[in-house]
């Protein structure tokens, strides 16, 4: 490598490191304007005098709820002193008192004191600075699922949403924001809540590839120099969290894979070192998806990373031809092996044009990851 493409020691490849920290909040929010519209219509209410809306926020991990809240929030800061948003995270603070201290020292601007104070005098001070500043008020309980499982989600929504029966103010809105696909909170609450909580279900659905794709290339155009990720790389990592369903794993891909040309003095991002930063970090969801196969169903795994590697024929006939050289399976037990795989998220079966049940057997890993797991016996049982 010529010396003028070496980085020097005291050089980096990030024009902003932060950008890549998973509590950064994007100014543009992409691929989210259906629950942005559908989260502001709910609170729009709120600058005319009325109460705002409530909402249920429902999506696996890493679709984007608590980004479009933030976003959100800080625009309603911005625009309105009508309506003061409250965001609290309810992996850290799931009891009365420590979300309303939350609720209090966004309204007062300071932490109340730590000891002796009274769960109404916190309410009090609410109250009285919302109706001084004649404000509504919309809490955001993120991970709201926390609350269910430590039974005080009812106690909660309770105590906000009939805060203006005593205090005479504004009735609240809660956004609660649940990645909890099992847990249905709207059903949760018990009859004295659900007559004041009537909430809206907004929906985030994963991120296809094209939308990872995007989100991760404007993070890189904000976090890195130009040049440094190569477009067909992004193209790969952008695949890769696409088939996780999380874009948290494309981030981290993007920022590991970085750091490893940098530590390597390099100024742009090499194919090796995307897979060492899939290594790093999927190979873990690899290996739990492969726990549980059997050894047939891993050797199976095995050659069909070899076959891919090699660019050979995918279709499930041509793989079952190949592998019965190496395996003793008929093809009724090598068809229960595939659709093992694929239902343990290793490969993909894709229809093809042709007959009958022929398949192509599209793998979702790297072949050499795959191979690398699926040769070690199972040993997590
Ligand atoms: N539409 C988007 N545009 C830009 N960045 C996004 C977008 N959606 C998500 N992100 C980024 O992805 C990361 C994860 O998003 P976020 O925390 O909002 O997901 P989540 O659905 O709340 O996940 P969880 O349920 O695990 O809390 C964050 O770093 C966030 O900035």
């Amino acid at each position: 490598m010529r010396p003028g493409n070496l980085l020097r020691y005291d050089q980096t490849l990030f024009r902003d490191p932060e950008v890549f920290e998973f509590t950064f909040v994007p100014e543009l929010l992409h691929h989210r304007d259906a629950q942005v519209r559908e989260l502001a219509c709910l609170l729009r209410p709120a600058l005319r005098g009325a109460g705002p809306g409530s909402a249920v926020l429902r999506g696996p991990p890493g679709t984007g709820k608590t980004t479009t809240v933030r976003r959100l929030f800080a625009d309603i800061e911005d625009a309105t002193k009508k309506l003061v948003p409250v965001y609290v995270n309810c992996q850290y603070d799931r009891t009365p008192l420590a979300v309303y201290r939350c609720i209090f020292e966004r309204l007062s601007g300071y932490a109340p004191p730590s000891t002796g104070r009274h769960l109404d005098d916190l309410k009090r001070g609410i109250a009285v600075r919302l109706r001084n500043e004649d404000a509504g008020l919309v809490v955001c309980l993120d991970d709201a699922n926390y609350l269910a499982a430590a039974g005080r989600l009812n106690t909660l929504l309770y105590q906000i949403l009939r805060l203006y029966e005593k205090w005479d103010v504004r009735k609240a809105g809660v956004l609660a924001v649940s990645s909890d696909l099992t847990l249905n909170l709207a059903a949760e609450v018990d009859e004295r809540v659900r007559s004041v909580f009537h909430p809206t279900e907004v929906n985030f659905l994963p991120y296809t590839k094209a939308e990872v794709r995007e989100i991760l290339a404007e993070r890189i155009r904000q976090g890195l120099y130009p040049g440094v990720m190569p477009p067909p790389l992004l193209d790969r990592i952008a695949g890769i969290a696409a088939e996780e369903r999380d874009i948290r794993v494309g981030i981290d891909l993007v920022r590991l894979a970085v750091l490893r040309a940098e530590e390597d003095g390099r100024r742009r991002v090499d194919p090796v070192d995307v897979t060492g930063a899939v290594r790093a970090i999927v190979a873990p969801v690899l290996r739990t998806r492969a726990a549980g196969l059997s050894e047939g169903e891993r050797a199976l795994a095995c050659r069909i990373a070899e076959r891919s590697r090699e660019g050979a024929d995918m279709t499930s006939g041509a793989v079952f031809e190949a592998a019965k050289e190496y395996l003793p399976v008929g093809k009724t037990t090598y068809h229960e092996h595939l659709k093992r795989l694929a239902e343990a998220g290793i490969v993909d079966l894709v229809p093809g044009t042709g007959r009958g049940r022929e398949r192509e057997v599209v793998l979702r890993y790297d072949p050499d990851e795959v191979a690398a797991v699926c040769a070690r016996p199972d040993r997590s049982g």
